[in-house]
């Protein structure tokens, strides 16, 4: 990772355990590059959503350090320099959806940009839902608000994890072929959790593959398809090539390599 590289991720010896004893992560090591989507898939309960919330600075290591441009994750998080977007979307409840998104530009101190807010809840397809309120939205729409949360203020690190996952096929469709350019086409670093194998291929420059618990790399899969891409690759044998590469790390067995 290039020096004073305010974006780049880099996770050293990384161990997490929670109250009972479970190890959910155990001497993680990984570098993220400024300005690349990563995908984390692996075996449900493996540890992807504690690694995100370590890097996110949310929860604080046993041992090891994740350091964002040499820098402690939290304190980039409170200078908005990292969004979140996470399976539970929590949304003021107060607010309307267009409010919700807007307050993210007010807390990382960014002046109002009702453009881009409007450009963004188009994009997320919730243009007919600005004024209204989190609990009048369906699951799927909470979350696009939430992504649209995490991208208005065009942060230097994105945090996703499943963010699409209360989104119908469809619309998740569109999403993965709206959103990734919004990021890509301004450096922002993105880690990706999903379970969505074509996900992972259609959005990231690179996939992790991650042993069942306590999480640890055990296939890192470079994704060479020029951005931005469109749905239809998945047909292509490059596409399908990258797709059961992955498949087959998946299903190693633990401690297999
Ligand atoms: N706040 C918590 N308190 C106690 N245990 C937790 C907590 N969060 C996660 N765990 C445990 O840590 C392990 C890893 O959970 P985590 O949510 O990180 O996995 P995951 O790979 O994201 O799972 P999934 O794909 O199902 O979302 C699980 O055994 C889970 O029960």
């Amino acid at each position: 990772m290039p020096d004073g590289d305010r974006a780049g991720i880099a996770c050293r010896a990384l161990s997490k355990s929670w109250p009972g004893g479970v190890q959910a992560v155990a001497v993680f090591d990984a570098d993220f590059d400024a300005g690349r989507t990563t995908a984390l898939i692996g075996p449900s309960g493996c540890g992807k959503s504690t690694l995100l919330r370590l890097i996110a600075g949310l929860e604080q290591p046993d041992d090891g350090q994740v350091r964002i441009g040499g820098l402690d994750p939290a304190r980039q998080r409170r200078q908005g320099t990292i969004s979140v977007a996470f399976q539970d979307p929590s949304l003021l409840p107060w607010l309307s959806a267009a409010q919700n998104v807007a307050l993210a530009r007010k807390l990382a101190r960014q002046p109002a940009d009702p453009g881009k807010l409007a450009h963004l809840l188009r994009l997320v397809g919730l243009e007919g839902f600005a004024a209204t309120r989190p609990a009048a939205l369906s699951g799927g729409m909470r979350q696009r608000a939430a992504i649209a949360r995490a991208l208005v203020t065009a942060p230097q690190v994105l945090l996703l994890d499943e963010p699409f996952g209360a989104v119908d096929e469809l619309t998740r469709r569109q999403l993965a072929q709206d959103l990734p350019p919004l990021w890509q086409t301004q450096g922002t670093t993105a880690l990706l959790v999903t379970h969505s194998l074509a996900e992972a291929v259609l959005l990231a420059d690179r996939i992790l593959v991650l042993s069942p618990r306590p999480a640890r790399i055990v296939a890192d899969i470079a994704v060479p398809l020029p951005h931005p891409r469109r749905p239809d690759l998945t047909d292509s044998p490059a596409f399908r090539r990258i797709e059961a590469q992955a498949r087959a790390a998946l299903s190693l067995p633990a401690g297999a390599t």
